[in-house]
């Protein structure tokens, strides 16, 4: 990619001059006061690279709730799934996927399994997830949306900035 445009959604993004700083340079720069993500997430989008403000969704094995949020306007975005790391259901899949490109998301960190993975890494989208699988998740909407939630010790706020990159992910405290 040649673009520094970071409205640029050509897929698979890991061009050095994208106009973000990497989470190294911003840990080098910032250190402590952000807090930087130890699990161990797959990059499963088509970009590796993305950034924007924390929306969040609690949830287990329903994915209602990811669905109707990310059918809403992302305004650039990154959501937080934490589906409690249950590898039961997928939590997204290549619907829901599509839906957040063309509503606006830059992003989305699923503590749990996705599905459709061939079609998530075409997608100019961020999709950070645990694994995959197959079986679909509930659909009764329960759960929790734009609450802080906690993956290990990391706490995600809504509003709260956050990148990812090939290295990992950080966030505002
Ligand atoms: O509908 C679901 O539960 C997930 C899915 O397959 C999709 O997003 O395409």
């Amino acid at each position: 990619m040649t673009t520094t445009d970071p409205s640029s959604t050509d897929a698979a993004s890991t061009d050095p001059t994208d106009v973000d700083p990497t989470t190294a340079d911003l840990w080098d720069e910032h250190g402590e006061t952000l807090q930087s993500v130890d699990r161990q997430f797959l990059d499963l989008g088509g970009r590796v690279r993305f950034s924007g403000p924390v929306r969040t969704v609690r949830c287990r094995n329903d994915n209602a709730l990811v669905k109707a949020v990310l059918a809403s306007p992302g305004d650039g975005a990154v959501l937080v799934v934490d589906g409690g790391a249950s590898m039961r259901t997928a939590l997204m899949g290549d619907l829901i996927a599509a839906s957040a490109v063309e509503n606006g998301w830059a992003g989305v960190i699923i503590n749990g399994p996705v599905r459709d993975r061939t079609a998530l890494a075409a997608l100019p989208l961020g999709v950070k997830a645990l694994g995959s699988n197959p079986r679909k998740s509930g659909k009764a909407g329960t759960g929790e949306v734009d609450v802080p939630v906690t993956i290990d010790d990391v706490t995600f706020r809504p509003g709260a900035k956050l990148w990812a990159d090939e290295d990992g992910i950080v966030v505002e405290r």
